[in-house]
């Protein structure tokens, strides 16, 4: 909805990583599958490979990039390279509790392994590991909104806009 509205690329790193072939994928897949991140030094090339694409030219919407600090320091330090600037980074708030029924619906309706229930926990713990520090690092840039992410997909996209604008 939002990069449609916004008319710039959704770059879904999970979706990229699902959709991998050649001689990586087993690789990152048999560790994305289990709810591990693909290793840092292989979504680096990856990333500058993608952002230097020509569609990229007047903005991206990142989903799931950076995602560890090694990643967000350099990605930083690419940005600046470039004499580019993150505008907003969006930081979606949902309860764990319905963060769960959330991924239960999605492994009912869908094929990822890594929302399986044995690896859901796995998952937070990861996040809380080696994701939630970049909020701080973003909140020191002036950079992270808040959006309560337990509403309607709507009413979510309604004030994702409105913080973004
Ligand atoms: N930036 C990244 N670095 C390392 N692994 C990643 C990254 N982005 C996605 N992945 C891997 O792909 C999986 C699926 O990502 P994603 O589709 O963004 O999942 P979700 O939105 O459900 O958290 C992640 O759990 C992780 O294993």
């Amino acid at each position: 909805m939002l990069s449609g509205k916004l008319k710039i690329p959704h770059i879904s790193t999970g979706e990229m990583l699902r959709n991998l072939g050649g001689e990586s994928a087993q690789m990152v897949h048999s560790r994305i599958d289990r709810g591990h991140f693909a290793p840092d030094d292989f979504m680096l090339p990856l990333m500058k490979d993608r952002l230097s694409q020509p569609d990229c030219d007047s903005g991206y919407l990142l989903d799931g990039f950076p995602r560890t600090m090694v990643q967000a320091e350099a990605f930083d330090a690419s940005l600046s390279a470039a004499d580019h600037q993150l505008e907003h980074v969006v930081h979606l708030e949902v309860d764990p509790e319905e963060l769960v029924a959330r991924l239960a619906f999605r492994q009912r309706t869908g094929e990822r392994l890594d929302d399986s229930a044995e690896f859901i926990r796995e998952r937070f713990q990861i996040y809380a590991e080696r994701t939630a520090p970049l909020l701080s690092f973003y909140r020191d840039q002036g950079l992270v909104r808040d959006i309560n992410g337990t509403q309607s997909a709507e009413d979510v996209f309604a004030e994702v806009l409105a913080a973004t604008s």
